[in-house]
């Protein structure tokens, strides 16, 4: 199975207004062909963490491919009478011709970098604008919520469970998705497992307990109904003096006899710390150390820390609203910056934005971006944002230095240079290698795992690196200055 399903809607005009406004404006100053360089970038990770899950590339693959104007939507745009008529036929016969790089999905990513470049007309460039922030910015998210998560449970199993809060039916299923990439286990959010192939699972509500005459009489059928995948919800009237109790009497009476295990027991209130512990040591009394505790209720990753060093007996998790929302800080703030313009002649113009706040200038010209990695450890040792077509020599040591504090220097040596992005579009062709949503999980934990753990810890984490070639900081600074000179007159 393909990590994808095409999505049923038709997204074209899923596009701020304003790109729409200024690729007519765009047509008629005469840069209908000019060719234009955006970058998008982030500049702060969710929670003050060390570093983001990138996710959503597929989408805006799919979104791409899918660009068609219909009938209706240039009606829609005829009638406001906004727009010129050679500019509407433009997006009426509409074919996409850009080149796009991407990070791939599943790479741990840093502020700064470029983690998506659109090379192509301007129109085209700024009308994917929205979806491509929205996308990448929606996934990432969730998937850096996901992976902070399921580091916080160390190895235990996180489930997502999250649908019902979720905001909007695309924030479950693209939420779930993205879920599945940062390290969750599968999904109770159905339509996940034959879209994208994630597993579909889950437990009991409490309404299943309320409905039957007892809890026992609840559990016993479930356990009929289910005997080799049995896990009872044990907390709809008192975990230890009933829903425990109950659970042992059905394992013993419905489950061995027929010569099944029970899967497990779920605890979804109180303190989970003690009521895990109390009941593991029930459940080993009786016979079933194998009968795994889930718990859920409201977790995160700081909640589920905490109960395992208060020594909590689970052995998986349920996580929902604070996962699907990101609730903690449910904003991925990437943007996407103008950085290039070509000449007549095909020459790159370097474009800049300045701003009083020095994070927010941003970094021009059409870039390169390269991961250096120590030969002998496998970390990450740093990012390098470069001119795109200046190579890293992974034979000769190389000097990085901060490009905010360029007294900070450092020599790398013994280092593989690697090109982080990779190209998904060209000349508006897709081409990009199709991975499926495991294979994806896979890598994703595979390069978390080449993060040092001061990059990787909850509290201050150390800054990774990402720095720019000498050559890429000189024009900058060039440019800052310049520009600066230019507004002191
Ligand atoms: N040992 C623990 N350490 C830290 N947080 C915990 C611990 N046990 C439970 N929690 C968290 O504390 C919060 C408890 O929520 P709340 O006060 O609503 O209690 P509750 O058990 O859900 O109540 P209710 O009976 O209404 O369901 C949840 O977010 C839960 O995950
Ligand atoms: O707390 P979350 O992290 O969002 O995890 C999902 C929650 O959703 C369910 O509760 P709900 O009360 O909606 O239904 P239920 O009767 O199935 O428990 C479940 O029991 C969890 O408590
Ligand atoms: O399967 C479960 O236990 C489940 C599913 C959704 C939300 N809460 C729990």
């Amino acid at each position: 199975m393909t990590n994808q399903k095409k999505p049923s809607r038709n997204l074209t005009m899923l596009t701020d207004f304003y790109e729409i406004t200024m690729s007519n404006g765009y047509f008629s100053n005469g840069y209908r062909d000019t060719v234009v360089y955006f970058d998008m970038f982030f500049r702060h990770i969710p929670d003050d963490g060390g570093f983001a899950i990138m996710a959503g590339v597929q989408q805006l693959i799919d979104y791409i491919k899918d660009l068609e104007f219909t009938d209706d939507d240039i009606a829609y745009l005829e009638s406001t009478h906004m727009f010129q008529k050679e500019f509407l036929e433009y997006l009426r016969n509409f074919q996409f011709a850009c080149d796009v790089w991407a990070i791939p999905e599943g790479t741990p990513i840093f502020p700064g970098e470029p983690i998506v470049t659109v090379r192509g007309p301007v129109i085209q460039a700024q009308l994917i604008e929205t979806m491509l922030l929205l996308t990448i910015n929606h996934q990432s998210m969730i998937a850096t919520k996901a992976n902070r998560i399921v580091r916080a449970a160390q190895g235990r199993a996180v489930m997502e469970f999250g649908s019902r809060r979720a905001q909007g039916a695309d924030g479950a299923i693209y939420g779930a998705r993205a879920a599945y990439i940062g390290g969750c286990c599968g999904t109770a959010c159905t339509i996940c497992a034959p879209d994208f192939g994630v597993p579909a699972l889950g437990t009991m509500a409490h309404s299943w307990v309320q409905l039957f005459d007892s809890e026992l009489d609840a559990f016993r059928a479930y356990a009929r109904e289910y005997p080799s995948n049995c896990t009872l919800l044990v907390d709809t009237f008192n975990v230890l003096k009933s829903g425990v109790p109950n659970a042992i009497k059905v394992f013993q009476e419905e489950l061995l006899p027929r010569g099944y295990r029970p899967a497990g027991i779920r605890i979804d209130s109180g303190d989970i710390t003690y009521l895990s512990r109390k009941a593991r040591k029930m459940l080993d009394e009786a016979g079933f150390p194998d009968c795994k505790i889930c718990a859920s209720n409201s977790l995160d990753e700081y909640i589920i820390r905490d109960m395992l060093m208060q020594g909590a007996k689970v052995d998986s998790f349920g996580v929902g609203e604070r996962l699907i929302t990101s609730g903690s800080e449910p904003v991925f703030g990437g943007v996407y910056k103008l950085a290039g313009v070509e000449d007549a002649n095909g020459n790159i113009i370097p474009k800049i934005k300045i701003s009083e706040n020095v994070a927010k200038i941003t970094t021009p010209c059409f870039k390169g971006l390269w991961r250096l990695f120590d030969r002998d450890t496998g970390k990450a040792i740093a990012d390098v944002v470069t001119l795109h077509d200046e190579v890293i020599d992974d034979s000769q040591p190389y000097e990085i230095f901060d490009p905010e504090h360029i007294w900070k220097r450092k020599m790398v040596t013994n280092f593989r240079a690697v090109k982080l992005r990779k190209k998904i579009f060209e000349h508006g062709q897709c081409i990009a290698e199709e991975r499926t949503l495991e294979e994806i999980k896979r890598y994703c934990a595979e390069q978390v795992d080449t993060l040092w753990e001061e990059v990787t810890r909850f509290e201050n984490p150390h800054q990774y690196y990402v720095d720019l070639s000498p050559a890429l900081w000189d024009i900058k600074n060039r440019m800052i200055e310049e520009n600066t000179a230019l507004s002191q007159r």
